[in-house]
């Protein structure tokens, strides 16, 4: 059974197939194209949902989907699922970054706490849906450092490592990160709902 892997972001697609690489994925390149749905919810997995759902309306695919962000503590909770828009233009990882570090210049070391959430969501074709949500806490730097990963990674350093999560390998960052950890949750219950018994023995 195939599984439509919903997401625009080609960074975030890598990802998403080193961390479901026993899944049978085709991506939104593989499918008559469509046009990106608003992320029109107030929350990362009512944006997952969102996604989801449009993929199995579209496809007639199961259809799995992520909304992330990060989450900073004196900024309420915010860029939060703005992050991918925070400057004002999508998709602008650059702008985004530096946005956020300005706007918390003057924010001791001390207060610089912040988390990366990721909600995944799976929805079916016969109108069941499931989301997991998990989150990577740690702490923003003053400047970037490392060239992997993408959007905010240059700047956030995970509880426990002194590295920013742009300095990790890719099987390092999947190993702690929000999107690694919900993705591994749900692929137990794609394992559970969509594998075919009948082919174990095969
Ligand atoms: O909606 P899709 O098509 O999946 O692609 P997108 O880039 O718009 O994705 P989101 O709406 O989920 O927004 C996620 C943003 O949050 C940030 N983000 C999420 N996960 C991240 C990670 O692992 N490392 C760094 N930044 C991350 C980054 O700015 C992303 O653009
Ligand atoms: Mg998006």
């Amino acid at each position: 059974m195939k599984i439509l892997l919903a997401t625009r972001n080609k960074k975030k697609l890598v990802e998403l197939q080193r961390i479901l690489i026993d899944v049978a994925l085709v991506g939104l390149a593989d499918v008559p194209a469509y046009e990106e749905v608003p992320e029109s919810g107030l929350t990362f997995e009512e944006n997952a949902l969102i996604k989801a759902r449009e993929g199995v309306a579209r496809t007639g695919l199961p259809t799995v989907a992520d909304d992330s962000g990060l989450a900073v503590d004196v900024l309420n909770g915010m860029p939060g699922v703005f992050s991918a828009r925070w400057s004002g233009v999508h998709g602008d990882d650059a702008g985004n970054l530096a946005l956020v570090l300005a706007q918390i210049g003057d924010v001791p070391d001390s207060a610089r706490g912040a988390a990366f959430v990721c909600s995944a969501a799976l929805a079916l074709p016969d109108g069941r849906e499931w989301t997991v949500t998990r989150g990577m806490p740690g702490r923003l730097i003053r400047a970037s450092r490392g060239e992997n990963g993408f959007g905010y990674d240059p700047i956030f350093v995970a509880e426990g490592q002194t590295r920013t999560n742009a300095e990790l390998t890719p099987d390092e960052k999947d190993a702690i990160s929000h999107r690694g950890k919900a993705f591994r949750a749900l692929a137990e219950i794609i394992t559970a709902e969509l594998t075919d018994p009948s082919a174990a023995d095969t």
